[in-house]
């Protein structure tokens, strides 16, 4: 058995290696980024007028000037002028290019205009020059943005500012999903008084998705002979097999047997924690990585969350952030296992403080729906006080 420590590390030192596809920037959101973005101009390309008012020389303000005649209007979009007289003003408007020879702007707020001159009403007008000026953000040529970014609204902004219509992003691995066990019937079928309807592997692909990951779902019966052969089958085409059920003491538990027949060599079987103990990972010399979670819903969905989500971020070479939440009550867990408490958190003052509510066990998903994610108790204590912070893994927000 190893530990949660050790069983993350060897799922996180077996990462995948990701091909790469170009996207439309329409579609590039929530994609990792797979290129690195340089700046194909200054940013700002020019220098920008940050206000709209009147552009004048700093000069004749300095002079003692305080009364300028209008020579022309900047518009944003209009090629750049150039003041004429020394002692005049342009008007600019927000976005247009500075004017040559002229270098502050004054704001409309802080003057008056009067046949076509503008008369200046603050003394402070001239105070901030209020020009945005070219390659302050970033100099042409340089990098904007590295390989292994999760494209937010921001990243989307910046591609489209340097005209990435196209985007090189990471694909996901092909996986499939698989249930096993034979009191599982379709959920389109009406369970018999000893049957359940599937329900891992449906919420196994909708966790996938929520990342932007699909997955095909099959389903095995507990035979080895015929779990041999789907499994041969299933990983013709699968780089990621994730399974559940049948990993741990029971008779007809065969999926570790089958995997090592199919050429799959086991890394680890069983994690000290609760839920999740009997999980098996992985890896066969074709290149394919397998996720074996224990059937026990609470099971499959916290394995999901804890090694295969950061796994497969990892892997397209980015890291999802280390959340930390405080504990809200006192709580106690005497096995020396580490824990994966259920908790809702909520974010009071900034702080996000996790209340417990642990539920019925692995086998109450039910439960899920009450909770915002897990808290990670270690093993090593048995009693957490009421203000103690652990690593928190949110399932939403
Ligand atoms: N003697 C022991 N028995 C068990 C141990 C142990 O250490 N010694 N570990 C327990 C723990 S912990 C877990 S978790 C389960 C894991 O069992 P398996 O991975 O072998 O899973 P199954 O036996 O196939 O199923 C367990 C449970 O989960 C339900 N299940 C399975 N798949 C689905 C699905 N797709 N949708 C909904 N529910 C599913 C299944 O019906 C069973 O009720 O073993 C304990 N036993
Ligand atoms: O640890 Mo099992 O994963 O109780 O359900
Ligand atoms: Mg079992």
């Amino acid at each position: 058995m190893v530990s949660v420590a050790e069983a993350a590390s060897v799922v996180f030192s077996n990462l995948f290696q990701p091909a790469t596809t170009s996207v439309s920037l329409t579609d590039a959101v929530n994609k990792v980024l797979a290129e690195r973005i340089t700046a194909d101009r200054d940013f700002p390309p020019f220098d920008r007028v940050a206000m709209d008012g009147i552009a004048i020389r700093r000069d004749a303000w300095k002079m003692g000037q305080r009364t300028f005649p209008l020579e022309a209007v900047q518009a944003a979009g209009e090629p750049r002028k150039t003041l004429k007289g020394k002692t005049n003003a342009i008007e600019v408007m927000t976005g247009a290019p500075m004017p040559a020879g002229t270098d502050v702007v004054i704001r409309y707020e802080d003057l008056r205009i009067e046949d076509a001159t503008a008369h200046v009403t603050s003394e402070m007008a001239a105070d901030n020059a209020f020009i945005h000026r070219q390659a302050v953000d970033a100099e042409k040529d340089s990098v904007l943005l590295e390989p292994g970014i999760l494209l937010s609204s921001a990243e989307i902004a910046l591609l489209a500012s340097v005209g990435k219509s196209r985007v090189k992003v990471y694909v996901f691995p092909k996986a499939a999903i698989i249930s096993t066990g034979d009191e599982l019937v379709h959920i389109d079928d009406i369970p018999l008084p000893h049957q359940i309807r599937r329900s891992n592997t449906y919420a196994l692909q909708a966790a996938m998705k929520t990342l932007g990951w699909e997955g095909a779902i099959h389903h095995l019966k507990d035979d080895k002979a015929s779990m041999i052969e789907g499994l041969k089958k299933i990983a013709q085409t699968a780089e990621v097999l994730i399974l559940s059920g049948g990993v741990s003491k029971g008779k007809f538990d065969f999926v570790p047997d089958a995997l090592e027949a199919l050429g799959v060599k086991k890394l680890f079987h069983q994690v000290s924690q609760r839920p999740g103990k009997p999980f098996w990972f992985g890896v066969s010399g074709a290149g394919l990585t397998v996720f074996a979670l224990p059937g026990n819903p609470v099971s499959t969905y916290m394995c999901f969350y804890r090694y295969i989500r950061p796994w497969v971020m990892k892997s397209l070479k980015t890291s999802t952030d280390l959340l930390y939440a405080v504990l809200a009550a006192d709580f106690s867990f005497a096995p020396s296992l580490t824990y994966f408490l259920q908790v809702t958190v909520k974010n009071e003052n900034g702080k996000l403080m996790a209340y417990p509510d642990a539920g019925g066990g692995s086998g109450d998903f039910a439960n899920l729906k009450n909770v915002t994610g897990f808290l990670e108790l270690p093993a090593t204590a048995s009693v957490f006080k009421a203000g103690e912070t652990f690593p928190y893994i949110p399932f939403r927000q």
